[in-house]
């Protein structure tokens, strides 16, 4: 007999390796700024960070892109910048510049105060456990955060830049300090992805979104190495514990990237081309992507097309559909629409 109470989670069963007949999808950033309910309960909350932290207000806007779109995830509404909020650096969230924090380089690794962190996250593992009581049970849960090296260049930089130079120049003037740093993250990171596991998610993302810009020395130790830690880590509570790594622009390290941190899917950028994709990585290992979100805002035929292809591409392997990076504000909502039934075969 079937077992009724585990209902089937496509998503999260082909994170763990299970091919499906046709692709389960989420699309990162899928709450955010393209939704006019999304702007509504935006303003109700004040500052950014105070929305991450209100879960009446975080599994509202968590839920409002599954009310309109037939996804099969629902992912956590809150920032891969809590890590450091939690930490005890200063992060403001200014309307039109994005994240600004108070560089570390200034203030001296001795503000953080790692072992307040999770407490502080209490509120965001309050929203992962009313989540999992609220979806549908067929939907997927996902949690995150950010990757180390991700979160550094943030920490370090006090903002987001093209080329992450801060942190990359930090990390070979001060290697000892920076090493610190990533420990910090590497632990923090792991208390905080067991808590959510603990809460009720079904996997989690690591988004490392400036893995661009590395050789493969900066590469081995400040990605592959901390990523690698973490999910070990996790797993030694956790055994099995499913992880999406993300590892945004890492192109020829990919292989490696896979090879090493363990994470059992791979999320894939948009400059990743497919046939490369289907030789260089093992042909069991799930994969995730990996659409260019301006053919969304774009649409039409190019759209159809370029989702065939992708699906295409990657019909030999256990493959979740999403973008090759996050929604972007522009994007109108009747293009997701047909994205959906597009991917779902209507
Ligand atoms: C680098 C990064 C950040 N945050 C995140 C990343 C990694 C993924 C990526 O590369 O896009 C991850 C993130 N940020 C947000 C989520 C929520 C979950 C989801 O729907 O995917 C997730 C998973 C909400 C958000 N995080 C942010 C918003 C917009 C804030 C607003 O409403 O004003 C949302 C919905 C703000 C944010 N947060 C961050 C930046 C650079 C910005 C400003 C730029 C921007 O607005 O896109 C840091």
């Amino acid at each position: 007999m079937t077992d009724t109470s585990r209902p089937e989670r496509a998503l999260l069963n082909t994170v763990l390796g299970q091919r499906q007949e046709r692709p389960p999808i989420w699309i990162m950033r899928q709450a955010g700024r393209y939704l006019p309910e999304y702007r509504e309960t935006r303003t109700k909350a004040g500052n950014f960070l105070d929305l991450c932290y209100t879960p009446d207000l975080a599994v509202e806007v968590t839920l409002q892109p599954l009310r309109r779109f037939d996804l099969d995830a629902a992912i956590l509404f809150s920032d891969i910048l809590v890590v450091p909020d939690a930490l005890g650096q200063s992060v403001r969230f200014a309307t039109g510049e994005g994240p600004l924090l108070e560089p570390v380089t200034e203030t001296g690794l001795g503000v953080l105060r790692p072992e307040q962190a999770l407490e502080r996250l209490a509120p965001v593992l309050e929203t992962v456990s009313r989540l999992r009581g609220t979806i549908d049970a067929d939907k997927t849960l996902i949690g995150f955060c950010g990757s180390p090296w991700t979160v550094a260049t943030y920490m370090i930089g006090g903002r987001g830049s093209p080329d992450q130079a801060a942190a990359r120049l930090y990390a070979l003037r001060h290697p000892e300090d920076f090493a610190r740093l990533i420990d910090i993250l590497v632990d923090t990171s792991i208390s905080y992805l067991v808590a959510q596991f603990n809460a009720g998610a079904d996997v989690v993302q690591l988004f490392e979104s400036w893995a661009l810009n590395l050789d493969e020395v900066a590469f081995a130790n400040w990605v592959i190495e901390p990523n690698r830690r973490i999910v070990e880590g996790v797993r030694r509570v956790i055994p099995d514990a499913p992880f999406i790594g993300f590892p945004r622009g890492a192109a020829g390290n990919l292989p490696a990237y896979a090879a090493a941190t363990g994470v059992n899917a791979l999320g894939l950028d948009y400059a990743t081309p497919l046939g490369w994709a289907g030789s260089a990585l093992p042909s069991a290992l799930p994969v995730q992507g990996n659409l260019d979100p301006l053919r969304l805002v774009a649409g039409g035929e190019q759209l159809d097309r370029r989702v065939d292809e992708i699906i295409a591409g990657f019909s030999n392997r256990p493959h979740i559909f999403n973008l090759g990076h996050g929604i972007v504000p522009e994007t109108p909502i009747a293009h997701v629409e047909r994205l959906v039934a597009r991917v779902k075969g209507r």
